[in-house]
């Protein structure tokens, strides 16, 4: 297992200058340490064994006690110090994920994988950087630090001490590659049981109204007995891995200190040195033994941090120019586009004029690329060939999210905010229509005073989509793009909404439908059928 993924010094702002903290507080407090056993001994020999006045050993004392403080102090302070960065660390980079994935092409990343990362993923990764990294800079200091010592005071020690300490790393990294796959494991079974259960729980409704809702039970207990099972076999690894590591660190420093004690038998070494000898060995093993503690954190961090970085480097569905949107709405033109879905193309239009102030109808079979071409137009994807162009500039060279605002859209299976209808249509920006008004335009007056539930509950197919045309309409956008507007409703009601949109003359109107009466209304029609094939429009 590699302890540290290199995305993360490079990428991601604060880790270097952390990791530089945490060396210089792992170097200082390894310096404490070797000054602590030598004042240590000093004492024991000089004030107890030797018996010399305590008058003589109190600075020594006083040194003793005020090393402990400093020490003491510093892993406070270095504590404290590592969980507040990591904490600020972590936020900035959740708030990143969550861009990422939100400018990503819909769809691009499973439900599951972005809950899990952005959850679970993120909080392993603060535990990683707050924990692991810090215990990985006093592993890597600290050890040659008081080894250097030890060689300078008692050279047999020391090659006691160098022949046994690497055991811990070796056996360390032996028991790292098996605890790397089952972590990876671990985390494929957490996001497989979270896309799942979110994806019974959005469609639990359903379930119930075709009693369905029990059949999901055993699926669910069969991912999260999965994941039980991964969990359980983590920490098996765990256990044996410390275990085996205390095992290590036990036999160096009882290997030390029996070549001590029979060398102090016969003079072979001072008492003085001997005894600071003594008091160090467990504190050489003590930072590998605190590492191979956080080990699982270290292995779920890394695991995290892998999983986080493959999101940040998701292409953005559409890449962000600087130039911001047109100055004003005009035509747009569309010349030998094509759009593809990782796979041959879906959509091919070889020229498609829309006027501004016109209806523009979209018809054609199911799948004949009605929504496509509404996602290019909304730029959800960017044509995989040809141009589109406002008033003559490439549509590409806008900031995508400067042209959404210019664009209302009704999407084909829209989802409303929960609370009350009148908020769900409000739009966020002003010089709109009235929430009312828009909502009278829609067929929605009545429905101003209801309540929108999770995931539209509480209404109907038919009065969710009224409710999220009102919004699209709320909007002071010229350019609206209407997936499907009259689908789910009555003959009466879809022909007011197709009366009601034939008012909205200053605004260029973009509409998918399968109702004939819309088609009919619209000063142009573009029937899609055959578009994938590349029977071109
Ligand atoms: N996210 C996607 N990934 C892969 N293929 C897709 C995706 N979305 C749509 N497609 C495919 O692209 C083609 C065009 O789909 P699109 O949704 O644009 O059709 P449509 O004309 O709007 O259909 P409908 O009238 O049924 O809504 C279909 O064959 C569809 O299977």
């Amino acid at each position: 297992m590699r302890a540290l993924d290199p995305w993360l010094p490079r990428d991601v702002p604060g880790v270097r200058r952390f990791l530089a903290a945490a060396g210089a507080a792992a170097a200082c407090s390894a310096a404490l340490t070797v000054a602590q056993a030598v004042l240590f001994s000093h004492i024991v020999v000089a004030g107890f064994l030797g018996g010399r006045d305590v008058r003589d050993v109190v600075p020594a004392l006083l040194g003793f006690a005020g090393v402990g403080a400093a020490r003491a102090a510093l892993g406070w302070t270095s504590e404290t110090g590592a969980r507040t960065a990591a904490s600020r660390m972590v936020a900035e980079l959740r708030g990143r994920v969550l861009r990422r994935i939100v400018r990503a092409r819909p769809g691009s990343v499973p439900t599951g994988e972005a809950v899990t990362v952005t959850t679970d993923g993120v909080e392993a990764l603060e535990t990683y950087v707050a924990r692991f990294l810090p215990q990985l800079a006093t592993a890597a200091l600290a050890p040659p630090a008081i080894l250097a010592w030890v060689a300078f005071r008692d050279v047999p020690s020391a090659l006691v001490m160098a022949g046994t300490l690497p055991l811990v790393p070796l056996f360390g990294a032996l028991i790292g590659r098996t605890t790397s796959a089952r972590t990876r494991e671990r985390w494929r079974a957490l996001a497989v049981m979270s896309g799942h259960f979110l994806d019974v729980v959005t469609g639990l409704t359903t379930l119930r109204a075709h009693r369905r809702g029990r059949a999901q039970a055993a699926a669910i207990a069969a991912t999260g007995d999965r994941y039980r099972r991964e969990t359980m076999r983590v920490l098996r690894t765990a256990f044996l891995s410390a275990f085996v590591l205390e095992l290590a660190a036990t036999l160096g420093t009882a290997l030390v200190a029996v070549g001590i004690g029979l060398r102090l038998t016969t003079g072979g070494i001072g008492l003085e040195a001997g005894l600071a000898v003594l008091v160090l060995a467990p504190e050489l093993y003590g930072p590998l033994r605190g590492l191979a503690a956080e080990f699982h954190a270290g292995a779920d961090g890394l695991t995290a941090s892998r999983r986080l970085s493959a999101l940040l480097a998701l292409p953005p569905a559409v890449p962000a120019p600087a130039r911001p949107r047109p100055a004003a709405f005009g035509t747009v033109r569309l010349a030998d586009v094509t759009a593809a879905y990782d796979g041959p193309p879906v959509l091919t239009v070889t020229s498609l004029e829309i006027r501004p102030g016109e209806l523009t109808a979209l018809v054609g079979d199911s799948g004949a690329g009605k929504s496509t071409l509404l996602a290019l137009l909304m730029r959800f994807a960017e044509p995989s060939s040809g141009l589109i162009t406002v008033d003559g500039t490439d549509l590409a060279a806008f900031d995508p999210d400067e042209w959404r605002r210019l664009v209302a859209w009704l999407p084909q299976r829209p989802r409303l905010r929960p609370g009350p209808v009148l908020e769900a249509i409000a739009p966020a920006e002003p010089g709109g229509l009235s929430p009312v008004a828009a909502a009278e335009l829609a067929c929605a007056g009545s429905l101003v005073h209801r309540t929108v539930g999770e995931a539209g509950d509480g209404l109907s197919a038919g009065e969710v989509r009224r409710v999220a045309l009102a919004r699209a309409l709320a909007r002071p956008a010229p350019l609206l793009l209407l997936d499907e507007p009259t689908a789910h409703l009555d003959e009466t009601t879809a022909r007011r909404v197709t009366g009601a949109l034939l008012t909205l003359g200053d605004r260029t109107l973009v509409v998918a439908t399968h109702d004939p009466r819309l088609a009919a209304s619209a000063d142009q029609v573009i029937d899609l059928t055959g578009s994938r094939a590349g029977a071109l429009t």
